[in-house]
């Protein structure tokens, strides 16, 4: 388990993935959105568009997932240069933690300031429905309180610290604008703010891990986000997250309902265009 986990790439390849992606296209995005299952539509918002299929930049793995296009996508979103990951990598799919999160990394190396990550999750707080939005407060990292940390291994300090913080993880000052944000535009009725658990998947959880979640006080259940939130605000990335609650995760053995993947993205087109509307207005807030 130590030698998948550890750092497996040098400050080198970072960099030469950088400078590849810095000779390809003259945009210099501050800002880093990562499209989770579904939520790829988002980069298609993008105006003056430049894309990289992931196979082509140096080092990048590759998404296998179906809602993961595995695009990089430079454009301007409310007259801001970003760049939106349409396809994430996963710790399910085989990848080590090093590799879940290497585009972090790059885009710190090409000067982005913030994250803006996005992710597909089983809504496990009871009053949260197949639809509604969750701001990210905090998050409960199983894979890593499990010894799947992204920053296990030695630690590069270019990249940042060995013991980072992470009881600022999410930016206090994003998340209010992102309440705000909400008012404003009459979303608060499917929008709250909570707790994002990360379990390795790819397995949904049974009745019982529901349960115990719950219990831990989680309030939304997905295998994403965490290792880049931690991967990016150990190199010093602001942090906003949301979740897509795309289903409710079962807690109860009177119930047939069964999660699936179909339902996570179709549940995911029905959002989209709220969601967009809603990250293309904070993007227009961000300083
Ligand atoms: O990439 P995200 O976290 O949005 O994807 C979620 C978690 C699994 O990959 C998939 C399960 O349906 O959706
Ligand atoms: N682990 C997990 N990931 C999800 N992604 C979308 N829905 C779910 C879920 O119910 N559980």
């Amino acid at each position: 388990m130590a030698s998948a986990n550890r750092c497996s790439y040098t400050f080198e390849e970072y960099k030469e993935s950088a400078e590849w992606l810095l000779a390809h296209t003259d945009k210099r995005p501050e800002l880093v959105i990562i499209c989770g299952s579904g939520l790829g539509t988002l980069a298609e918002q993008l105006e003056d568009k430049t894309s990289f299929k992931y196979q082509d930049i140096p080092h990048f793995p590759l998404s296998t997932v179906p809602g993961h296009e595995g695009r990089l996508v430079f454009g301007k979103l409310s007259g801001k240069q970003c760049v939106c990951m349409q396809g994430r990598f996963h710790f399910y799919e085989g990848y080590p933690m090093s590799k879940v999160t290497f585009p972090i990394r790059v885009f710190h190396l090409i000067g982005v300031k913030t994250l803006i990550v996005t992710n597909a999750a089983g809504g496990i707080n009871r009053s949260f429905n197949v639809g509604d939005i969750m701001l990210i407060k905090d998050h409960l990292n199983i894979a890593g309180l499990s010894g799947q940390n992204p920053l296990c291994g030695q630690n590069d300090e270019r990249f940042g610290v060995r013991f980072p913080c992470m009881s600022d993880a999410y930016d206090k000052q994003l998340l209010s604008l992102a309440l705000e944000i909400a008012k404003e535009m009459n979303y608060s009725s499917f929008i709250h703010q909570g707790v994002y658990c990360m379990l390795a998947g790819p397995t949904y959880e049974t009745i019982a891990e529901c349960c115990m979640l719950n219990t831990l006080g989680a309030d939304a259940v997905g295998m994403s986000t965490i290792p880049e939130v931690i991967v990016a605000r150990h190199c010093g990335l602001r942090v906003f997250g949301l979740s897509l609650i795309t289903n409710k995760v079962v807690m109860d053995y009177g119930t047939h309902e069964k999660a699936n993947h179909e339902e996570v993205l179709q549940t995911c087109k029905l959002r989209a265009k709220d969601l967009q509307a809603f990250i293309t207005k904070l993007v227009s807030k961000v300083d």
